[in-house]
């Protein structure tokens, strides 16, 4: 994957199962952002191939594939006039006539996000009105609401203090969990990472791991991740020392 004809990284191999969370984690500017756009056919890959269902991603038109991938992006959003839930009501595009008119399953469907995102009591609030933990929430309750088989997310925890990253970790596992999505992020945050995920992609340039964290701890890989003068790796309780 890459931009024109400059590859940022090669070598990623793996397959993920329906009701799995994972995360894509690695230093910074190693492509873990690059990897989520291309996994969601928002960016061509420069080589190899990205399937859904057995299908390569170029193979979906537009609408089919919005059906099957919905992706929360870490670009700030444009429409923050809308209420909570205008805009959770806006991932039932893919399926509303060019009217936009709602269907009962499709009140039903932003009825259940709004539940499952605990936004009943915000609802009627404007976007701009919220924290960031809490548009957090409503961004990903619109991707719940497009009910996509999978679902990408840039960074969920970015800018959250340490409980509202556990919150929206916890939820994003529990949906995959009870729903049995494919749900896939990005992020910095590897010990709960580490604690929360079935899966995870390690992206570090050369090895590229995938597998259960533990898998990973296993085979090392965490440990060369930071320059080893300032930090290192305790496999045993999973989590990075400081070197002083
Ligand atoms: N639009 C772009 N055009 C060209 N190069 C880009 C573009 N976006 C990112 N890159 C480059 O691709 C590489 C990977 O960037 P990417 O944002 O995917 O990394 P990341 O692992 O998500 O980083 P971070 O942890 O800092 O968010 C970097 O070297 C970056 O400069």
């Amino acid at each position: 994957m890459g931009y024109g004809a400059n590859a940022i990284a090669k070598n990623i191999n793996f397959g993920l199962e329906p009701g799995e969370l994972t995360a894509i984690v690695g230093i910074n500017g190693i492509g873990k952002s690059t990897l989520l756009r291309s996994l969601g056919n928002a960016q061509p890959i420069l080589g190899g191939c990205i399937a859904i269902k057995n299908k390569p991603l170029a193979a979906y038109a537009p609408l089919e594939l919005s059906e099957e991938v919905s992706m929360v992006l870490t670009e700030p959003i444009a429409s923050k006039n809308l209420s909570v839930l205008e805009l959770v009501a806006l991932g039932r595009q893919p399926y509303t006539n060019w009217l936009g008119t709602l269907t009962d399953i499709d009140k039903q469907k932003i009825k259940d996000s709004l539940h499952a995102l605990e936004l009943e009591e915000l609802q009627n609030k404007k976007c701009y009105e919220l924290s960031d933990g809490q548009l957090q929430r409503v961004m990903i309750a619109r991707a719940l609401t497009q009910d996509t088989s999978i679902i990408l997310l840039d960074e969920p925890t970015t800018h959250l203090d340490l409980y509202h990253k556990i919150q929206i970790l916890k939820l994003l596992r529990t949906i995959a969990h009870t729903t049995k999505k494919t749900v896939v992020f990005t992020t910095h945050e590897i010990e709960m990472a580490i604690q929360l995920c079935d899966k995870m992609v390690l992206l570090d340039g050369k090895d590229n791991y995938f597998g259960q964290p533990c898998e990973l701890i296993e085979q090392k890989a965490f440990e060369s991740l930071f320059p080893s003068d300032t930090v290192s790796f305790d496999a045993k309780t999973g989590s990075f020392r400081i070197k002083k």
